[in-house]
């Protein structure tokens, strides 16, 4: 196997997952972006520099998130390189339900199979999504980050499969300063949901494809949630208080991902961001993880 010594760089985007009632299946990747740029060295040796976000928290181990995801990339196309030499650049916040593992674990996966010459045969990017749904557990993030849109992501058996779709939807995202793990939000869900409440979901879901497609007039319908929000409030208070005040004035706004971020589909709301927090008015990227 031949290494690319590089330097080689990788751009992956951030996301939001759920969207409301698309529980572990809806993807919309943002425009805002982590870059990591990596270089094989000929002697053993892992280097890691890490700016932005979670630079004062990530290891600089085998342990970061970005290296175990190259790893495993590696061994699956035969070989690991000698040493890496890797920059991170980071602007998704952690722990905030904008997709940074996923951006994290497609980036790794990108960037690796950039390194290895004549690997993207081997690894292409449905291979390559699989192995980040395999990774981090579930497909949503990782749909939108690896392919960019609209996805709508699902596993048959063990098989991880896509749907994506163009959407021109504005977003404004309102991110608390405080993190809530995506473990521990998924921790508080129930085993089951009644049945009625399932219902509504899933006539939601296929609304909100719709209304992210076509007919944006039925975005608050569509955003309605009973499976998965309102069983994480404890953990994120204030997030559920904003997403109840938004949604009583008709402005299409969910939980991203596992939150606490509150996401509107509106643009002309950055002014409801409450103290403390910061808000980021973002659109649709459209290409997913890419190299630069
Ligand atoms: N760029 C990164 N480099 C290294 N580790 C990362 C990176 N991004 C995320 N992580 C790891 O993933 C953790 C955050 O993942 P978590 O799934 O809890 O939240 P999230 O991915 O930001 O939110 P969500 O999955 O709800 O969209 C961080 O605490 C860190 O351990
Ligand atoms: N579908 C996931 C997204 C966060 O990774 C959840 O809500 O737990």
């Amino acid at each position: 196997m031949t290494f690319v010594k590089g330097p080689v760089t990788v751009r992956t985007p951030a996301s939001s997952a759920n969207l409301g009632p698309g529980f572990d299946a809806l993807g919309l990747a943002l425009t805002l972006y982590d870059e990591i740029t990596a270089e094989v060295l000929d002697e053993p040796g892992l280097e890691i520099e890490v700016s932005g976000e979670g630079a004062r928290d990530v290891p600089r181990t085998s342990d970061h998130l970005v290296v175990t995801a190259m790893t495993a990339t590696f061994d699956l196309l035969g070989e690991r390189p000698p040493g890496l030499r890797l920059e991170c650049a980071n602007a998704i916040p952690h722990g905030r339900g904008l997709g940074s593992s996923a951006a994290a674990i497609v980036g790794g996966i990108v960037l690796a199979r950039a390194l290895v010459e004549g690997s993207d045969a081997r690894l292409d990017d449905r291979a390559a999504f699989q192995l980040a749904v395999d990774l981090e557990g579930h497909p949503d993030n990782v749909a939108a980050a690896m392919f960019g849109g609209l996805t709508i992501a699902w596993i048959d058996g063990a098989a991880a499969e896509v749907q994506r779709l163009d959407t021109s939807v504005q977003v404004t995202a309102f991110v608390p300063s405080e993190a809530v793990s995506t473990e521990k939000a998924r921790g508080l869900l129930p085993e089951t949901v009644p049945h009625r409440d399932a219902a509504v979901n899933a006539g939601r879901a296929a609304l909100l494809v719709a209304a992210l497609t076509v007919a944006p007039e039925r975005l608050i319908w569509a955003t309605e949630d009973r499976i998965h929000q309102t069983y994480r409030a404890d953990a994120m208070p204030e997030s559920y208080k904003l997403l109840r005040q938004l949604r009583v004035e008709g402005i299409p706004t969910i939980i991203s991902g596992a939150g606490p971020t509150v996401l509107s589909f509106a643009r002309g709301v950055a002014d409801r961001v409450p103290q403390g927090w910061s808000v980021l008015e973002l659109d649709v990227d459209t290409e997913g993880a890419r190299t630069l």
